[in-house]
């Protein structure tokens, strides 16, 4: 009876008693929240940090989707040292101590969850793959590829692709304005996707062998036809901190305020040519050779993994492709234009070397420098690697990380790091001389440990050649600069700010 009496009741209540009741709960569980996050019971309370990031994760996701994350955290290690709570449990640290333990020692801790927003076409890559058996049994067909050795053996595309790049540069540079950003962009994924998939994607237009590529319609006039799709997927990596449903439907929504139609052209070339690309090793896997003479593609396939699945892996590789050595070769090409006593210097060392044989241009001291100084400056991927603390947790200078902290350190941090590089933001590749062991150990930009870039050998091999042959030829002789700096978006990957690095000559 008094139950029923009770019923009558609530249900005559007035309506704010009923939203009271119903967000009660979760007022009590945000507020129990705060509380706990900002509490002496919290394993990171010691760990310094803004308050709001203490609380929750909205600063970081905001300052990523504004695309200035990079220089956001290097404002709080300014701000609260070494080791920053920049969100509730994720710790960034800014010391090469840190490297160590996050990124090399047994191996590296596991990429974290956020990875899973660059799967492609909902597969898992092997760069966005956070489950290590599943990433092992892909990474361990396609490896060989990758080793100098075979890089080596199949050089000629680079070579071809490395022609083709410099003539183009001459064309370009007699209208007195080279955008070289796309043009580098152009020269890597054609290079890249011949050596690995078999089949040149046709950035650039070969006179000597015309229509070796229907792709080739959409060539670098006036923009390489992949740039599109790049800077689309660059673009939505800085909504990445988002969970998996959330940052597909901001994807969407994004694709519906702000369409982008030369992305959508650029999708269909990318993705037809993924077609073809798969057609082929369907057909190579068929014929009777020897298996180390496979593509990428066909081993992916003999492994028994899916073409659906294949192809977003070679998608994934255009992708890697074509961003990081551009990007890396634009910005040496930017430096030399800024940097002329640079220049001049590179140009005497190129040509008072005797080069006998091809090894010999990857040991040249001050190419050598000019390249790493590069690596260094260019924001490639200039913000956080996350990881997650495995099972085992993590004890770094007497705090202990339970299992499931985010821990991170970044390009940016360690490579502006005023305490190992005098004058961070200068382009001094004599610094390289007299190295400390700490600089070379904050170097970052192909990543570190198990889940380093897999290509680094191989983008090693190719920039070394290509700066050596632009200088060599004194191309970037006279170039400047149209801008101060290279101005980026900080996302996962760097958007360069209106997509492009120009140099102009005054003819
Ligand atoms: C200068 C050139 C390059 C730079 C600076 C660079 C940078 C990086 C970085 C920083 C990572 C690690 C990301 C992380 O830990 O979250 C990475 C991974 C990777 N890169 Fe590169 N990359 C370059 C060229 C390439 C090229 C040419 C390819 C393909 C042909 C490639 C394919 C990959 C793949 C597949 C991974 C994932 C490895 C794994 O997680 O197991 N990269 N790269």
């Amino acid at each position: 009876m008094a139950i029923q009496q009770l019923l009558v009741e609530a249900l005559q209540a007035p309506a704010h008693y009923w939203v009271a009741a119903f967000f009660a709960p979760f007022l009590a569980y945000t507020l129990g929240t705060i509380v706990y996050r900002l509490g002496p019971l919290h394993p990171f309370a010691k760990i310094p940090g803004p308050l709001l990031n203490r609380i929750t994760y909205a600063p970081l996701v905001w300052h990523s989707y504004k695309g200035d994350e990079a220089q956001y955290v290097h404002k709080l290690h300014q701000r609260y040292g070494n080791t920053v709570r920049i969100a509730p449990s994720s710790v960034d640290f800014t010391e090469v101590a840190a490297l160590k333990g996050i990124y090399l020692e047994k191996g590296g801790f596991y990429k974290s969850r956020y990875y899973n927003n660059f799967d492609i076409d909902g597969h898992a890559s092997i760069f966005s793959n956070t489950d290590l058996t599943s990433r092992a049994a892909r990474a361990k067909v396609v490896l060989p590829l990758f080793s100098i050795t075979s890089v080596k053996a199949g050089y000629k595309p680079f070579k071809d692709s490395l022609r083709r790049y410099l003539k183009r540069f001459k064309d370009e540079k007699e209208t007195g304005r080279v955008n070289a950003l796309d043009l580098a962009r152009g020269m890597s994924i054609d290079a890249v996707t011949e050596y690995l998939f078999g089949i040149r994607y046709g950035a650039f237009k070969d006179e000597e062998e015309p229509g070796t590529s229907p792709s080739a319609k959409a060539t670098c006039e006036p923009k390489m036809s992949a740039s599109d799709v790049v800077d689309n997927f660059i673009s939505t990596s800085r909504l990445w901190y988002l969970s998996v449903w959330l940052y597909n439907l901001a994807d969407r929504l994004d694709g519906i305020i702000y369409p982008n139609p030369g992305a959508d052209v650029s999708t269909e070339i990318v993705n037809e040519y993924s077609d073809r690309v798969i057609a082929a090793a369907q057909e190579e896997i068929t014929q009777e050779k020897d298996k180390s003479q496979f593509t990428f593609p066909a081993r992916l396939l003999r492994a028994g993994i899916s073409p659906e699945e294949t192809r977003s892996h070679c998608k994934d590789i255009i992708f890697a492709g074509t961003d990081t050595i551009g990007m890396n070769l634009a910005t040496v090409c930017f430096m030399l234009a800024k940097y002329p006593s640079v220049y001049d210097k590179l140009y005497e060392e190129v040509n008072g070397a005797e080069i006998e044989k091809e090894e010999d241009i990857q040991v040249l001291p001050y190419l050598n420098a000019v390249v790493k100084e590069g690596l260094r400056m260019s924001m490639t991927n200039p913000c956080r690697l996350p990881r997650e603390v495995p099972e085992r947790g993590w004890t770094y200078k007497e705090t202990y990380y339970p299992p499931g902290t985010i821990v991170s350190c970044s390009a940016y941090e360690m490579h502006f790091s005023a305490e190992m590089f005098e004058k961070p933001f200068e382009f001094i590749p004599e610094r390289w001389d007299s190295a400390t062991d700490d600089m070379n150990k904050s170097m970052m930009a192909f990543g570190l440990g198990n889940r380093q870039c897999i290509a680094r050998g191989m983008s090693m091999l190719d920039m070394h050649d290509v700066v050596y042959h632009l200088v060599k030829e004194d191309l970037l002789r006279g170039a400047k600069p149209v801008r101060e700096r290279i101005e980026i978006l900080e996302g996962f990957s760097a958007k360069v700010v209106e997509g492009h690095v120009d140099l102009v000559w005054d003819n």
